[in-house]
């Protein structure tokens, strides 16, 4: 079972770009980022089987960060949080948040980091596993700065799904899922919201060289191809 092992970690100070600095770039901001080549040292790689190891996957709505978890669950034995399916756990449990949480999703709205950041601890804790997806988080700086208060660790590496909009959009609306926020107005707003809030997240991972971009267009299996190697280095390190 994983256990906090550290203490807080220092405040980091965040900012929120206009979603006009980035249409300056015509759209085209994300091609800014580069695929990092992982090695063990960059992925932080421990001996250690206590230190959890935390693989963030972010990327926009309907770019198949669910899709490719599941499949790395499958094939690297990792434990897959949704944080995105935490927050829907919670609406259909009635708890304390639900109803806030609720009027979140409906209006593509970021929850406030601590009701996240606590469901994703609460689930680290009742694991069994030390190896952790954590799918669909940091959404923003405040969750990136949450997380390694309240859990007083970094991720090993991100994995960000890079996606046109269009083929976003198509995707959503095929999905089927029965998902309050898959319809057009909502569709519309989670992607303004991703446009504005996500890119300093990306931005500091990849001055980190903790980004790893994939190209998230193509079949499920061709997209698994790129995911798979970055996974391989873990358990070729083991
Ligand atoms: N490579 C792909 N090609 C076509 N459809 C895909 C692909 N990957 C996933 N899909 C489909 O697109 C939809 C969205 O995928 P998925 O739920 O994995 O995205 P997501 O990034 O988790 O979205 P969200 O942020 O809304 O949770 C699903 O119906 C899924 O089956
Ligand atoms: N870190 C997060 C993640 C999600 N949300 C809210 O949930 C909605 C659905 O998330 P998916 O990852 O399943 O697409 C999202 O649009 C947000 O409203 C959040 O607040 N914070
Ligand atoms: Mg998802």
């Amino acid at each position: 079972m994983w256990r906090r092992v550290t203490s807080l970690s220092p405040f980091i100070s965040s900012s929120k770009p206009s979603i006009r600095n980035q249409a300056s770039y015509g759209g085209k901001i994300w091609e800014l980022f580069t695929t990092e080549i992982l090695t063990p040292a960059k992925a932080g790689i421990s001996s250690d089987e206590k230190t959890p190891f935390i693989t963030f996957v972010v990327g926009g709505p309907g770019s198949g960060k669910g899709t490719q978890c599941a499949k790395i669950v499958e094939t690297f034995g990792f434990t897959h949080i949704s944080a995105g399916e935490l927050l829907r756990r919670e609406i259909s449990c009635n708890s304390e948040h639900g109803s806030m949480i609720l009027d979140s999703i409906r209006e593509g709205k970021i929850v406030p980091s601590e009701v996240t950041v606590k469901l994703i601890e609460k689930e680290m804790e009742s694991s069994k596993n030390n190896k952790f997806l954590i799918d669909g988080f940091p959404r923003t700086e405040e969750n990136r700065i949450a997380f390694e208060r309240v859990i007083g660790a970094e991720p090993n590496f991100v994995l960000f799904f890079h996606c046109p909009e269009e083929e976003m959009v198509k995707r959503l609306l095929s999905r089927n899922e029965g998902r309050v926020d898959d319809n057009i107005d909502t569709i519309k707003k989670r992607l303004e919201v991703f446009t504005a809030l996500h890119l300093p997240v990306i931005k500091y991972y990849s001055e980190k060289g903790k980004l790893y971009k994939i190209n998230a267009v193509g079949t499920v299996d061709e997209i698994f191809e790129q995911v798979r190697p970055v996974f391989a280095v873990c358990e070729a390190t083991k």
